[in-house]
């Protein structure tokens, strides 16, 4: 038996949209007792507390929790003559594809952020739209113009992504007019862009990379929205990364400035899974699946030889998910190196101490890396500018780098050792999406075309403990997800390797942390670990 009474506790000092009244009509609004300042954001966040009396073995005790409504900026915050109209599916000649039950998402309907918490440290909660289609849409299908353009690193489902979203917009809301804007968000202004049907993009899922093209770099922003309004695109559709969801953030920002009805939704892709809130970036279950294939051989060829070590550099710039999972699945995997924690390679209770462990008590051991891990040996002062164009600094070659001590020092200590390196690198991103991948890819570009219809704009699309949601792109571009080491996932990898603890005493001389993201003209970001899903930015 469970009462629940909501009051309001605080809210901020800025002024409630129309948006953010109607997600508060349900609640009951008190006397505002404190107010707080958001300075990241500027749409209004506002504080609920909710006390919930449980009852447990008879004894009733109040637990008192907090929760806001994530401020997905919406089109009617700047357009005060905003029109809308029936969704497509509502029409009496209604051509498109009809959900069976007509199952529209109302603005009430929330997802949070944590479904684990402990009664004695009751959580505070963001609660985030639901992803979904709405009765009332913002655009008349017929006026709409689409644009779609993928950036950054390639991944699988990219290709799928640009086929759901071209099949979404035409099947579902009868959008004629979707470009294809080439090579990354340079394409915008420097490309002819291609027009997308049903056919064009009918059997492209099958194919890794993007029918696209991608790039880094070439951001210019005055030069994109320029374009943009030259071209009449009043729907953008981004798939990309960190880098590409920080761009299209300002990108939103600036329609928004200059009151343009466009909405720009992202699509987050990164093998290396580091975009916070959601579950999963799309595309990492199927780099998992090719990264396992590498551990498989590594390990073969170490069982055939003698003292056979096997090491594996998987990608994972400063996130070593990839790293994690890949050997998790393989099972035979000794030792697992990752940003998150830096290692001694020699001396005691190094690194290579364990290896020769390893080889002593089975004559063979298997070492995967992640390409991020160890950067204080292998990045030189000479590195330290070397950024990639979009600004993400380029890594040294640690795999190469522990294969050369490993190899000298053993033979130093009179150890003959079979030495195999495999770096899989750009093969466990550029196929084509696994089945699962490919569902996923499928219900991020529906969702996402449901929400720009919506008139929900600077949003990224994204499941939050398995439901689809709406999140500000702000909220996204605050932290980095990384593994978490106080998280049971690192512990069973832990248990599965059986390695020790190589963390030296004091951090090392030029060790920067998980989080080696610095880019000109931004502070470095706090680190926020997956196990802590909510607050990006706040103080809790
Ligand atoms: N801070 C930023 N502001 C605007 N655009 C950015 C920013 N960071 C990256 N970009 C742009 O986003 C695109 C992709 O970024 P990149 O870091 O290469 O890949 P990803 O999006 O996969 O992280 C590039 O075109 C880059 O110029
Ligand atoms: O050689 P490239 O194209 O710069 O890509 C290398 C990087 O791309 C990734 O695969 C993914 O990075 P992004 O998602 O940021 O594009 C990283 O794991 C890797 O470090
Ligand atoms: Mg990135």
């Amino acid at each position: 038996m469970m009462n629940v009474s909501y009051q309001l506790a605080y809210c901020n000092s800025f002024t409630f949209s129309s948006h953010s009244k109607a997600l508060l009509s349900n609640d009951s609004v008190g006397k505002c007792p404190t107010r707080v300042k958001c300075t990241r954001l500027c749409y209004p966040k506002l504080w609920y507390w909710v006390t919930m009396t449980a009852t447990h073995n008879q004894e009733p005790r109040n637990i008192s929790i907090s929760y806001t409504t994530a401020p997905v900026p919406h089109l009617s915050l700047f357009l005060t003559q905003l029109q809308s109209f029936p969704h497509p599916f509502l029409l009496e000649n209604a051509t498109s594809y009809r959900p069976l039950n007509m199952n529209f998402i109302s603005e009430q309907d929330g997802v949070i952020n944590r479904i684990v918490w402990n009664k004695n440290e009751p959580p505070r909660l963001v609660m985030y739209p639901r992803a979904g289609p709405r009765e009332r849409v913002v655009f008349a299908p017929k006026k709409v113009k689409a644009a779609i353009v993928t950036c950054g690193g390639l991944c699988p489902g990219l290709n799928t992504v640009i086929r759901e979203l071209t099949e979404c917009l035409s099947y579902q809301y009868g959008v004629v007019d979707i470009f294809g804007v080439l090579q990354g968000y340079r394409g915008f202004y420097s490309k002819e862009w291609i027009h997308l049907t049903t056919e064009k993009v009918d059997n492209i899922h099958k194919m890794g990379g993007t029918v696209l093209g991608s790039s880094r770099g070439g951001f210019d922003l005055n030069k994109i929205v320029d374009s943009i309004v030259q071209n009449g695109i009043n729907q953008v559709y981004v798939i990309g990364g960190d880098g590409t969801i920080r761009g299209a953030a300002t990108l939103s920002e600036e329609c928004r400035r200059r009151k343009l009805q466009v909405t720009v939704a992202s699509i987050p892709k990164t093998i290396d899974n580091d975009i916070p809130i959601i579950d999963k970036s799309f595309g990492f279950d199927t780099a998992v699946q090719e990264a396992s294939k590498a551990i498989d051989a590594a390990h073969t060829e170490v069982s055939c030889f003698p003292n056979g070590i096997g090491i594996v550099k998987l990608m994972g710039r400063n996130s070593g998910f990839i790293a994690l999972y890949a050997s998790l699945s393989s099972r035979e995997v000794d030792c697992c190196l990752i940003p998150e924690v830096p290692f001694v390679i020699h001396g005691r209770g190094g690194l290579i101490e364990y290896v020769h462990k390893c080889l002593l008590e089975r004559g063979k051991m298997v070492l995967v890396v992640a390409e991020g891990a160890g950067q204080e040996y292998v990045r030189n002062d000479s590195w330290v500018d070397q950024l990639d164009a979009s600004g993400n600094k380029k890594l040294g070659d640690i795999g190469h780098f522990l294969y050369q001590e490993i190899e000298s020092t053993l033979k130093k200590q009179g150890m003959e050792v079979s030495m195999k390196y495999i770096d899989p690198t750009y093969m466990i991103r550029a196929v084509a999406s696994n089945a699962s991948d490919n569902i996923y890819c499928t219900l991020l570009a529906h969702s996402a075309v449901h929400g720009s219809f919506a008139g929900y704009t600077g949003f990224t699309v994204g499941p939050i403990n398995g439901r689809h949601a709406y999140i500000p792109m702000t909220e996204i571009v605050t932290a980095q997800k990384q593994v978490d080491l106080r998280d049971r996932m690192w512990s069973r990898l832990v248990n599965s390797t059986g390695q020790p603890d190589f963390s030296p005493k004091d951090i090392p001389k030029g060790f920067q942390g998980p989080c080696l993201y610095s880019r000109e003209g931004e502070e470095s970001l706090q680190t926020m670990k997956t196990v802590d899903k909510g607050f990006p930015g706040e103080t809790p």
